[in-house]
């Protein structure tokens, strides 16, 4: 196997730019932004070893990038297991960044679920440019390419490795010049095409949104290994359908138990983000296409608050 394809499947694969090989001389290019100084010594050391332990190789240079690659910034959200309302939560995040001055597209790369066309209001399929897809608008300034665009609608979507990966790629690689941020909703699970997807995409940061029942929070920590594992930084743990207020007492209860998410962020050493209630307006808005986040009351000020210090820790991995 040629050495560049052996680094980008190594461990270290996500951050490999280009390798060039020339007289025993190996040159390796890497992306070093968001890394601390230790992190970016032992990144070195890693490429170094993988590539000396090559017959034929006598030296090897490793130089890494700080700066920050052109084009959007890639969020990817993640959970670790289906219906803990990742989508919700990545619609009203991506629409509550575009009110806060983001350009700002969605990639639905939920090839089990794409709900966003549903939770955007996007009904077209996009237009392309030779091959290259044309981000659909959204009434709610985010443009959108998504799985779901691309079969009819109802089709359950079985594909499997290298046709997941096809489609994968044509959303990532669509036409997204100009936007400064792309929210990528992701497959549940921790899998392979999860692991794929990351590696391909190389978002600048994760958002894991877990409910806060141990159960779920087990399968949260499985999604925080998988962004560990490919070099991404965990910007932080929503914990969703946290509480609710009884519409009919107004008691309020913790149907899934309380602080679970937020303790569980502390132990795992990644940052809390905070919690959304568990509400009927949320689920009815969201699912009629129309997120709350782009209206005003409470869950518009909890989704910018949300977006607001997802920014801040994107600069912080940043720096
Ligand atoms: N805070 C909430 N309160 C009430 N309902 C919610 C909340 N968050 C999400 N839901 C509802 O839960 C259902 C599942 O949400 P969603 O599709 O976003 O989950 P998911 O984690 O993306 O699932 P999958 O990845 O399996 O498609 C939806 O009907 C959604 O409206």
């Amino acid at each position: 196997m040629p050495l560049e394809e052996q680094l980008g499947a190594g461990p270290d694969g996500a951050r490999v730019r280009s390798v060039r090989v020339k007289d025993g001389i190996v040159t390796v290019l890497a992306d070093g932004s968001g890394l601390g100084t230790a992190e970016r010594n032992t990144l070195e050391q890693r490429l170094r070893s993988a590539a000396l332990a090559e017959p034929g190789v006598r030296d090897v240079r490793v130089a890494l990038t700080a700066v920050k690659q052109t084009g959007p910034t890639l969020i990817a959200v993640g959970s670790g297991k289906g219906g803990v309302g990742k989508s919700t939560v990545a619609a009203n995040l991506a629409v509550a960044l575009a009110r806060l001055g983001k350009r700002v597209g969605m990639i639905d790369a939920d090839i089990y679920g794409p709900s966003q066309p549903t939770l955007l209001g996007v009904h077209a399929r996009p237009e392309a440019e030779g091959k290259q897809l044309i981000p659909t608008p959204s009434p709610h300034g985010v443009d959108l390419l998504s799985v779901g665009q691309l079969v009819s609608a109802g089709h359950a979507l079985a594909w499997r490795g290298p046709m997941a990966s096809g489609a994968l790629s044509q959303l990532v690689e669509g036409d997204w010049k100009g936007r400064d941020i792309l929210v990528i909703d992701l497959p549940p699970g921790t899998g392979d095409v999860q692991l794929s997807l990351v590696q391909k995409s190389k978002p600048a940061g994760a958002v894991i949104v877990s409910t806060p029942q141990d159960l779920s929070l087990i399968d949260a920590t499985r999604a925080i290994d998988l962004f560990r594992k490919t070099n991404v930084p965990v910007l932080g743990l929503i914990e969703n359908m946290a509480g609710y207020d009884c519409p009919h007492c107004g008691q309020p209860s913790d149907p899934f138990g309380q602080g679970g998410a937020e303790a569980a962020a502390r132990v795992l050493g990644v940052p809390f983000l905070g919690r959304l209630p568990l509400s009927a307006s949320l689920r009815e808005a969201s699912d009629a296409g129309s997120p709350p986040a782009a209206g005003d009351g409470p869950a518009a000020d909890a989704f910018r608050d949300l977006a607001q210090r997802i920014l801040a820790q994107l600069d912080t991995v940043a720096a």
